[in-house]
Order: structure tokens, then C-alpha cells, then sequence
């Protein structure tokens, strides 16, 4: 049943994602720790937004909620208004490991994630698979393997895998951490071209204060763990963006402010780490 939002949280109404005080404990030695704690987050329909902060305060562990990889443990998690109750073809999902299955062309790998789905026949799934190749720049590779693929490449399949489907969301968590710099600045811009041309929101995971504030419409700051939504911030630059965009006065006000809370949250996790030793 769809739970219904309150007239007078106008944001939430037209949110594709809401997460109220979303919370995640896991229990691991027999010891419960509280992952995520009262996480208040948004994405509206064709949004991007970035999910930054340190290391270990629950950033992947969001995403998996969102997923529906794993459940939550108290809160509300919606999408469209309905719970979140397992994985589903309305959310796609790009890790920063490739995963593509080593036996099958690069069109193999994106056709596999339509097996279970009936209505189009074989031969369509392979022309959907070609397509989203030529998407992700991979026309001419639809025969390779990945082993002979680069890194970047792969990551291309794999991102191909999860709008082969074409979700409304597309959830990647740190996608372009593995690649090189320069591979990096296309895969950005690569993202931001298929942003532009599928429509579907985004929740990017990422330790990148300029690849968030380069892609995003929003950013999310997360406090050390647990993890808690310690700022967001609307960057306001028109897109699509390009490099000199990172040149600018904006930019370089966003990014100091994000930098600074991201310091903060060091400091306040190194001063409760001390406090407990
Ligand atoms: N399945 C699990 N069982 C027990 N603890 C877990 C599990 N998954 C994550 N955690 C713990 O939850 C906390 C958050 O982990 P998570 O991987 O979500 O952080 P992160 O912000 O994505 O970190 P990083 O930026 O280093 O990737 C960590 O303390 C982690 O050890």
C-alpha cells in the first residue's frame, strides 16, 4: 500500500526517494552498531545527488538500502511512496568492482541482466544490449571479452548492465574509484552525458569533493559513524557542466565549504576516538 506524504512537506510529495530517519544496526560478535543513524534524505525524479564523508560512516550501507540489498532497521525508506522490500528492475546498480562475467562478450554481460525478464524476445535483448553499448561508447566492443577490455571499458559494460533496464534510479557506489585519473574525467563526463539522455536519478557514492560537486544537483554530507546527514548543500551551476566550471568562483566556494565540513567530521570523530581510549 502506498503510504502517503503530508500536504505540508511539499519536497517530499515530489520526491521519487524519501528516507526518514532511516536507521541500520548491525550485529556482528554478538556486539549491535548502530551503521546509519536517522538518516533524512530526497532524491527527486531525475535528480543527482551525491552522497559524500569519512571512511566507514555508512555511505555504501545507504546505498544497499536503497538497493533493497539489505533491510532497514527503523525509519522509513520509500520509493514512488511504496517500502523498500528487496532489490527491484526500478533501481540499477554499478559498484566500483565491474563484476562482468569473464565467459561472455561485453553484449553477453549487458543481455544477462535481462534473462529473467519475459516480454522481449532474444534477439531483442541483444539489440537492447547493443544499444546501451553504443551508449557507453562501447559501438565495435560488443564482441569483446573483458579481459580485453580496459578498466574503463569495463566499468562501461557495467554501467550498460544497469540501464539496460532502464531504471528510474541508478544507484553507483564509488564507480570510478578503481581508474586512472584521466579515465576518471571521461567516465564523468560520460555519466553526465547519459544523465542528460536516460533521465533517471542518481545516488552517487563517492570520496570525491570535486567528482560530487562536478555531477550533482545535490550533495549529502554524512557525519562520521554513525553515519547522520550532517550538511546538504544544492549546487547551483547550470548543466551540462564542463572543466572550466571547476575553475570557478562557485566551485571553489562549494568545494571550501564541503572540505570544511568534511574536516570537521575528522576532528569530531578523532576527538570521540580519543575520548573512549
Ligand atoms: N554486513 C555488515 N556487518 C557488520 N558491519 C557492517 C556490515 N556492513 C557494513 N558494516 C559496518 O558499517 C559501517 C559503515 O560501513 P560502510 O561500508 O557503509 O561505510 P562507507 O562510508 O561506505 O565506507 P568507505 O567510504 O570506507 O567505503 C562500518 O563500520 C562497517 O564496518
Amino acid at each position: 500500500m502506498a503510504i502517503q506524504v503530508r500536504n505540508e512537506q511539499p519536497e517530499l510529495k515530489e520526491s521519487m526517494l524519501v528516507a526518514s530517519k532511516v536507521t541500520k544496526t548491525f550485529v556482528s560478535g554478538g556486539k549491535e552498531m548502530t551503521a546509519l543513524d536517522q538518516v533524512d534524505l530526497t532524491i527527486r525524479k531525475e535528480e543527482f545527488v551525491s552522497l559524500l564523508g569519512p571512511s566507514g560512516c555508512g555511505k555504501s550501507t545507504f546505498l544497499r538500502l536503497v538497493a533493497g540489498l539489505d533491510p532497514i532497521t527503523e525509519g522509513k525508506l520509500l520509493l514512488n511512496g511504496e517500502p523498500i522490500n528487496g532489490a527491484g528492475r526500478d533501481r540499477g546498480v554499478v559498484f566500483q568492482q565491474y563484476s562482468l562475467l569473464p565467459w561472455m562478450h561485453a553484449w553477453e554481460n549487458v543481455a544477462f541482466a535481462l534473462k529473467k525478464v519475459s516480454g522481449p524476445s532474444k534477439a531483442e535483448k541483444k539489440e537492447m544490449a547493443y544499444h546501451f553499448l553504443e551508449l557507453v561508447g562501447l559501438k565495435g566492443f560488443e564482441k569483446s571479452y573483458p579481459a580485453q577490455m580496459s578498466g574503463g571499458m569495463q566499468q562501461r559494460v557495467a554501467i550498460a548492465r544497469a540501464l539496460v533496464y532502464r531504471p528510474k534510479l541508478l544507484l553507483m557506489d564509488e564507480p570510478f574509484g578503481a581508474l586512472d585519473a584521466q579515465t576518471r574525467r571521461d567516465m564523468q563526463d560520460l555519466l553526465m552525458r547519459i544523465w542528460t539522455e536516460e533521465k533517471c536519478g542518481v545516488l552517487f557514492v563517492t570520496h570525491d569533493v570535486d567528482e560530487a560537486i562536478y555531477l550533482s544537483d545535490r550533495v549529502y554530507v554524512m557525519s562520521a559513524h554513525p553515519g547522520r546527514v550532517a550538511k546538504e548543500m544544492t549546487i547551483e551551476m547550470r548543466k551540462p557542466r564542463d572543466w572550466n566550471d571547476q575553475l570557478t568562483d562557485q566551485f571553489v566556494h562549494y568545494k571550501r565549504e564541503i572540505v570544511t565540513e568534511l574536516e570537521r567530521q575528522k576532528s569530531l570523530k578523532n576527538l570521540s576516538l580519543k575520548t573512549k581510549a
